[in-house]
């Protein structure tokens, strides 16, 4: 029997990320509304929208040996949730904020199946170095980070502001490998079944 393994995402770093693993896979892009509630820790947010990506996603295929992936990312600074910037001003702020500290990327990482749902959540500490207001400006005007999370990419131009990283690089771009492979191995799908 084969399963379908779908990516509920229309991110392409994830897709590339996901292609990594060497397995093939559809691309089922899901729209959910991804405001955070209010009080509600990153953890428990990340945890929700990666849930809800996965069913959507698993709903929306309708195949039911389907393993549906899906993902989401957010930066937390002084415990506080910073999303995708909505325009260049906001993104030269987030640089701001982080310039010069340590901040949290929390992403989350669901898997649905037949049986149910399984999510996991991954932490990185990244820590900036100072940044120039004439280096923020420059990179704001790239269009890079407007949609990204902290208003950053580590895998572009961003890579530069990055001091040291603590945890999974992977995450940080949006789909953390060794949390995939092992819910994919979890459930009956280890990735390494595709490696010869
Ligand atoms: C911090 C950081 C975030 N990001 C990205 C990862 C995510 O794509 C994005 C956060 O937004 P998300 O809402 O997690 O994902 P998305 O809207 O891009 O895609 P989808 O919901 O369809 O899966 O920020 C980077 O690419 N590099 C980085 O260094």
């Amino acid at each position: 029997m084969t399963r379908d393994v779908i990516l509920a995402s229309a991110s392409p770093r994830r897709a590339e990320l996901l292609r990594q693993l060497g397995l093939s896979f559809e691309i089922l892009p899901v729209d959910i509304d991804e405001s955070p509630h209010i009080g509600e820790l990153p953890a428990d947010y990340v945890h929700r929208l990666a849930m809800e990506k996965a069913l959507t996603g698993y709903q929306r295929h309708g195949r039911r040996e389907a393993l549906v992936l899906g993902s989401d990312t957010t930066v937390v600074l002084d415990g506080q949730i910073l999303g995708k910037p909505a325009d260049e001003a906001e993104a030269r702020g987030l640089l701001g904020l982080l310039s010069g500290r340590e901040h949290q990327v929390v992403t989350g990482v669901a898997l649905a199946v037949e049986s149910g749902v399984e999510v996991r959540v991954s932490v990185t500490e990244v820590r900036f170095r100072a940044l120039d207001p004439r280096e923020v400006d420059a990179y704001c005007a790239t269009g890079e980070p407007m949609d990204k999370a902290g208003a950053y990419g580590i895998q572009g131009r961003g890579g530069a502001f990055v001091a040291s990283l603590r945890g999974s690089y992977s995450a940080v771009v949006g789909l953390p490998l060794d949390i995939t492979a092992s819910l994919l191995a979890d459930a009956g799908l280890p990735v390494w079944d595709y490696w010869n």
